[in-house]
């Protein structure tokens, strides 16, 4: 496995959260949602969450993510203790500059061209035009969308569409990949596709990808597989991704 990044204060771990517990307000009572869970992944590795509707998965990643607060537990990320000790702007801070997300609505804005999706990411970090513009290109064209840089969504299929929100995750190099149901809406070949960019951003990049997921064709690629059911962690099992599969990726 290829890691070319520094890896922070946890070493090998990108993640490591304790004891989470999240509860929703539901009518008069409270639900739990994340009835406290204990999580970690690491750097390089696809780390897929898998369960039924409701058991939590989503809810872990915006817990993990700094997006949504949970009652209890803690977060540790990269070089930070206690991710939910920081103000809101740190927090925020440390999403824009370290994490990627993916999401199975793609979440583009309408009225902008596909390199002026990824550019605006990079700008917000901080980088010159120019350099943002070079840097979405090049992620657009690894993405295989060099040649459609100057459409808007309303021009491109869903799996173009999920491709510009990949590039745009990954124009920033994160160091955390969050990927939730990233192929639920695409058919077989750019599902696979997509796969193949998550698994990539994993070995070639070093980044931890944690990827919420229903998609059984996942399964393969991944190297951890965890089940969360009823908001508890069910089974968390380390495998070796099918070397086929992996191999498929680099062509
Ligand atoms: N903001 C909220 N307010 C109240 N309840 C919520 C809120 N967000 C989630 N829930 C509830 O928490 C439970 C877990 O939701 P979550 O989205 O984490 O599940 P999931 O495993 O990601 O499901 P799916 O696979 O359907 O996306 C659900 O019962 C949901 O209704």
């Amino acid at each position: 496995m290829i890691h070319t990044k520094t890896h922070g204060k946890h070493g090998d771990y990108a993640i490591e959260a304790t004891g989470l517990i999240k509860r929703f307000k539901s009518g008069r009572a409270f639900v739990e949602v994340l009835k406290g869970v204990d999580f970690d992944a690491r750097h390089g590795d696809l780390t897929m969450v898998m369960g039924p509707s409701g058991s939590g998965k989503s809810t872990l990643i915006a817990a993990l993510s700094g997006l949504l607060k949970p009652e209890e537990g803690r977060v540790d990320a990269l070089d930070v203790d206690d991710l939910w000790k920081l103000s809101t702007g740190r927090i925020d801070r440390f999403r824009l500059e370290n994490c990627g997300f993916i999401f199975q609505g793609f979440n583009l804005f309408p009225s902008l061209t596909a390199l002026q999706q990824v550019e605006t990411v990079l700008k917000f970090q901080g980088l010159s035009s120019g350099q943002a513009k070079k840097r979405a290109t090049t992620a657009l064209e690894e993405v295989g969308l060099g040649h459609r840089l100057h459409q808007r969504p309303a021009a491109l299929s869903g799996g173009e569409k999920q491709r510009v929100a990949i590039a745009r995750a990954l124009a920033k190099d994160p160091k955390i990949l969050f990927a939730d149901e990233p192929t639920s809406a695409l058919d077989g070949e750019n599902g696979q596709v997509v796969i193949k960019l998550l698994r990539r951003a994993a070995t070639e990049h070093g980044a931890a990808v944690i990827c919420v997921t229903h998609d059984p064709r996942l399964e393969a690629w991944a190297d951890r597989v965890i089940h969360i059911e009823d908001g508890k962690i069910l089974d968390d099992q380390r495998r070796n991704p099918d070397p086929d599969a992996v191999l498929a990726s680099h062509h």
